[in-house]
Order: structure tokens, then sequence, then C-alpha cells
């Protein structure tokens, strides 16, 4: 940082210099993306004929080395647009998109591209250093070594400004700054093609200049800059090299900004000298529809291309790379799995993502204290409740009770984490998966493994602590398989929470986890106490309930292979544990058994949360299937 700081206050500062490091790592050549009667719908009951039309076969071409800003109204389509350049929603499209005048695949497009969302989704407790060399450890692979790695960061962190907050955690960094490292991230391999979505809202005027600036020199390292934007401020709307204006779903402008008033004189629509070319555009297709109409037709819905020189050539001084690697992998015919890989290999992605993860966990202290203290407590109050009964012949039923207790709280305990801040992981993992830094295989096995210490250690903490208070026996091999079962129990209700997180929102997922964990629990419990005379329906449903082999288990661990326990009653009735057991319904089972039983579960609910989560990044298995199901449904409902 000192080293930086010291560099810039005497040369020229870094980001007037040219951008050697990334023109460096560019070896892809310019991109333009061209788009032709793009149609794209989608269901809605409140429309006639159940489906709405977002964008209306619209075209346009957007070249490399050029900075252009789709803009119009509210609901004109814009966000729409981009999604569908971007390859972020690809079902329900209509028309075509051609990457350099060939067909784009979209594997390989996106291999080009970097998608900026509107949220600035940054990974928390990292300082902005950090967070760009997991980036770039992750996006520029092992070709790379570690000291340019480290140049491209300080270059990109100079180019956009951020030198200042370095070291400052993400969570600190004010609404510009953290646009602008949302920015910075994606920039470290320089990718050829970048969208912005509403790269400018929330912002100041200074900062929205900043951020225009920004663009620009991106632009000049001859990448293809999009982005939307609402309504820029007058003063920056000619900075844009092209314009693509939408209302209702048409083009009613495409060109540069100095053609927009000509082109609305050819039009009839003279913008008066009192109101700035964009604004009054907007005002005009805002104010009556048949305006747009108007002005669609004489752009012809974007074919026709308003630009102050007919077709501008690339400028040669601005692209710098003689190797075409990644364009030519596009434009070839036999493509290899290969070419669509990550940057970094499986194990080196898992042990990146891992690595931030326990630096993460490590830095969030008050989630660790309240883990401590929620074990340390509960253990406390649970052992204080069974205190002494490990061995009281009159408390046989309370021990049963206790080994209840304990299967409740790992259940509860590591359901609700995962329920409760899963979701909003999941948003962050949208970025970072969608711009392709890593596979989903290797983010899942490292979220796996990171909470696994933290869960053994709490988890033994907890059991020593009921173990000792409720007086088990001193045997080793007892307490270990204590343990081992609290722990599966508890890795297997983390992936039933991860399951539950990865399929619903916050709100919902706390609705529908309870009811899941009760349901879960009266099978778990069904039945007890009449020997075995539970129906054969019944206890293929009780199988279905992890928690059952997890109580049946502990029992099974505290009660078996042991002497009778000590009577000072006259009578106890379960003096000896197994004729409990037997009551129970559980005479005979072995705690190996049950263990193995959970660990399926374990496993199946991980495939599930996998699953779930690659549904829900994947957007084109999800808009397909949905696209796919509303036809049916369209279908059955039509009258014939
Ligand atoms: N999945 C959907 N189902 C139904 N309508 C949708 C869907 N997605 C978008 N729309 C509608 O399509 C229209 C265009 O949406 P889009 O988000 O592209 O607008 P926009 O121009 O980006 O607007 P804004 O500037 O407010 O973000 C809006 O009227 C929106 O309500």
């Amino acid at each position: 940082m000192e080293k930086s700081e010291e560099a810039c206050e005497v040369v020229m500062p870094l980001r007037q210099q040219p951008l050697k490091q990334l023109n460096r790592i560019a070896k892809t050549a310019p991109v333009d993306v061209e788009f032709q009667d793009l149609t794209y719908s989608v269901t809605d009951s409140g429309v006639k004929g159940g489906w709405r039309q977002l964008l209306r076969s619209v075209n346009g071409k957007f070249r490399s080395g050029e900075l252009t800003a789709i803009m119009g109204p509210s609901g004109a389509g814009k966000s729409t647009l981009l999604n569908i350049l971007a390859g972020y929603v690809t079902a329900g499209v209509k028309g075509s998109i051609k990457i350099n005048g060939k067909p784009r695949e979209i594997k390989l497009f996106n291999k080009l591209s970097s998608y900026i969302m509107q949220e600035d989704l940054i990974q928390p407790r990292l300082s902005v250093r950090e967070a760009m060399v997991v980036a770039a450890n992750l996006k520029l692979g092992s070709k790379c070594g570690h000291k340019e790695k480290m140049a491209v960061v300080d270059e990109v962190i100079h180019l956009l400004g951020l030198e200042k907050c370095f070291d400052t955690r993400t969570e600190y960094l004010s609404g510009g700054q953290r646009r602008r490292l949302s920015v910075a991230l994606e920039l470290v391999n320089n990718p050829p093609v970048i969208f912005l979505d509403e790269p400018t809202t929330g912002l100041d005027n200074v900062a929205i200049k900043q951020c225009m600036e920004l663009l620009q020199k991106i632009t000049r390292l001859g990448r293809t800059v999009i982005c939307t934007i609402h309504q820029p401020p007058a003063s920056l709307f000619q900075n844009f090299d092209q314009v693509y204006i939408m209302a209702n779903g048409y083009c009613v402008y495409n060109g540069s900004p100095s053609q927009l008033v000509p082109f609305m004189s050819r039009a009839n629509c003279m913008c008066p000298s009192t109101s700035t070319p964009a604004d009054y555009i907007i005002e005009l297709v805002q104010s009556n529809p048949e305006n747009i109409h108007v002005l669609q037709m004489h752009t012809q819905n974007g074919k026709l291309n308003m630009r102050d020189t007919a077709d501008k050539p690339q400028q040669p001084h601005q692209i710098e790379y003689g190797v075409c690697e990644i364009y030519q992998d596009t434009t070839q015919t036999g493509i290899t799995s290969h070419d669509i890989e990550f940057p970094t290999s499986f194990w080196s992605q898992f042990r990146i993502i891992l690595g931030r993860m326990s630096l993460q966990l490590r830095r969030n202290k008050s989630m660790l204290y309240i883990q401590f203290f929620h074990h340390l407590i509960s253990g406390l109050l649970l052992g204080g409740i069974f205190f002494g009964t490990g061995n009281d012949a009159s408390q046989t039923i309370s021990v049963f009770k206790y080994c209840i207790s304990i299967n409740v709280f790992f259940m509860y305990t590591y359901v609700m984490v995962p329920v409760l801040l899963f979701p909003l992981e999941v948003q962050l993992l949208k970025r970072e998966y969608f711009n392709r830094w890593y596979s989903l295989k290797a983010y899942f096995l490292a979220t796996t493994v990171a909470s696994i210490p933290l869960l053994i250690l709490f988890g033994v903490m907890f059991n020593t602590i009921v173990y000792v208070l409720a007086e088990q026996p001193w045997e080793l091999e007892r307490y270990l398989w204590f343990n081992l079962m609290g722990i599966t129990v508890g890795l297997c209700s983390q992936g039933l929470g991860y399951s539950i997180g990865a399929s619903f929102n916050i709100l919902s997922g706390s609705v529908v986890a309870p009811h899941l964990l009760a349901l879960l629990l009266a099978l778990a419990v069904y039945g007890m106490g009449y020997r075995n005379s539970i129906e054969p329906f019944m206890k293929v449903m009780m199988s279905l309930s992890y928690l059952r082999f997890g109580l049946v288990g502990f029992s099974g661990v505290v009660f078996n292979n042991r002497k009778p326990m000590e009577c000072e009653d006259v009578y106890c009735h379960y003096k000896d544990p197994q004729v409990l057991m037997a009551d129970m319904g559980m005479k005979g089972t072995l705690p190996e058994h049950q263990f193995y039983f959970i660990l399926i579960s374990l496993v199946l609910f991980r495939v599930i949360a996998y699953i779930t989560l690659k549904y829900r990044m994947t957007s084109e298995l999800r808009n397909k299937l949905v696209h796919y199901a509303a036809k049916i449904v369209k279908k059955h409902n039509d009258p014939i």
C-alpha cells in the first residue's frame, strides 16, 4: 500500500499511463456484437393471449472500441436486451445474435464477456486488495505468474481510482467505490466485451462523470462496452460513441449522439433548443405511443445506424494484440471441451475459494461468538436439565428424552443457519459463476469443506458438556460414537439447510424449514412405545426421516452394551436399558447402521442442494424449463 502511494507521488499517476499490463494479457481480438430481428416474449397472465412481447424484432450492431449506451424510459426493454445479448437469458429468444459475423456460441461467448449486474454483489469481509487478488487468481489462471497478476491488480486498481481504499474492507466502501470495484473485479482478465446494467444508478454527478471516464478508458483498450442507462446527464450524452434508444420493446434511435437531432428533424419531431435531445426523445416516446411507431419506422427498428462516419474503421493503434486465440476458437467449427473450460483447474479453484471462505469465516467474529455461546449455553442448559441422569435407573426415560433433545439441537442449529444465510450467498455466487470465475462443483465442495471444522469444534464442545453433565459412562468408544452421531446429524441437517437455502429466499425458507423439520421430527418419534406394532407403510415413511436414524443411533450409543443401571428405588422397570429399547421398538439396532443411513441422507441432501443451485445458476436450463412448461400450459388452455 505504502509502496503504491509513494509511486503515485513521484511519477505521473498510473491511471494516466498506458495500460501495459491489461494490454499484455489481452489475447483476444476485438468483438463486434450484432443482432437481427431479436424478439423476446414472456408469459403474462395479465395480458391478452397470455404472452407479453418485451422485444419486438429489434436490430443493431455494437462495435469494439466503442462505448454504447442502451437508453430509454423505464420499462422500455433495456435490461431485457442487455440480458439477452450477454447470454443471461436465452430461452424464448427469437432472431439472430452474431459475434464478429458468426452465430454466437453461448459458452464461448461467456468466456469472452463479463456482465456487471445492477446490484453491486461483492464478497464481504475482504479488503479491496484481497478481493482483487482472488479475482486475478481465478480469472488469470496458472499461465500468468504471481508477479504478473499483482501487476494487473495494481494497474486495474489505479485505473479505477481505488488505490486509496486498497486495504479497506468491501463492506465499508461507498456506493461509487463499490460500483468501481464491481467493474475492477471483472476487468482483471480484460474481457473483450463488457456489459453493464445501469452503472450510474445511485451515483452523484461527480461519480457518474468518473464512471463515464472509466468506461471510455476501457473502450480505448479496444473493448466493446455496452451499458444500459436510464437517462444520462446532458453533459455526458455526447461522450458515448453510440446510443441505442428503446421504447416499448422497439428501437427508436440507433447511432451517434450527434446525429440524434438531425434524425429527429427528418422524422418531423424537431427538438426544441430549450431541451436536450436525449431528454426530448424520451419525453416524445413517453407522451404518445404513435411517436414510437414513427421513430422506429425511421430507424427501421435499429437496422439503420446514424453514424458520424458511415462505418468507422477499427483504429489500429488501439488494438495492440496480434494473437487472436479465443477469436479463432469462436470461429472454428471443431470446438473442443477444453475451449470452454475455466481459466484455472478444478483443484486450484477449490483451493482459492476455500481460502477465501476460511478468511471470511475467521473475520466474521460476531458469527463465531454467537455460535460459540449458542453451543456453550445450550450445552449447559441441556446438561443441567438432565444432570446426573446417565446411570440412574429411575431416569431411563429421561435419558431417552435427552437423546431426543440432542438430536433436535443439532437439527435446528444446523438447518437454520444455511436457511438464513445461504440465499445471500447464492446472489454473490450468481455474479461470479455467470462470469465464469469457477465451476459450481468447485464452489460447492469448498462450501461443504469450509463449514466442517467449526461444526466439529462446536459440536464436540456441546456434546462433551452434555455428556459430562448427564454423567454418561466414562468409556472412550461410547464418547467417540456420541460425538460422531452428533456431527453426522449436524452435517446432514446442514445439507438439508443448503437444499432449502438454495431453493427459497430467506422469507420462504424460514417458513418452509420449521414445517419440514416438524414433519421429520414427528416421523422420528412416531410409534415409540408401541414396540414393533408400527404399520409397514409408516415404517417406510419413518425411514425418510434422518432424525429417526439419529434418535435410534443416539439411543443405541447411550443404552447398548451396558451393565444394569443403578436403582435406588424399590423397583426400577428400566433398570436394564434394553427393556426400554425394546419398548421403543429399537431393540437390536446398532449405531453403526444408523450412522450409515444418516450418511446416505447426508449425501442425498448435498446432491439435492447442488442440483438446485445448478438449476438456479444455469439460466439457460431454468428459462428453457419455464418456457416449455408455459407452452404446454398454453396448449392445454387454447380452445381447439
Ligand atoms: N419475466 C417477466 N415477466 C413479465 N414482464 C417482464 C418480465 N421481465 C421484464 N418484464 C417487463 O418488461 C418490460 C421491460 O423490462 P426491462 O427490465 O427490460 O425494462 P428497463 O427498460 O430496463 O427498465 P428500467 O429502466 O426501469 O430498469 C417491463 O415493463 C417489465 O415489467
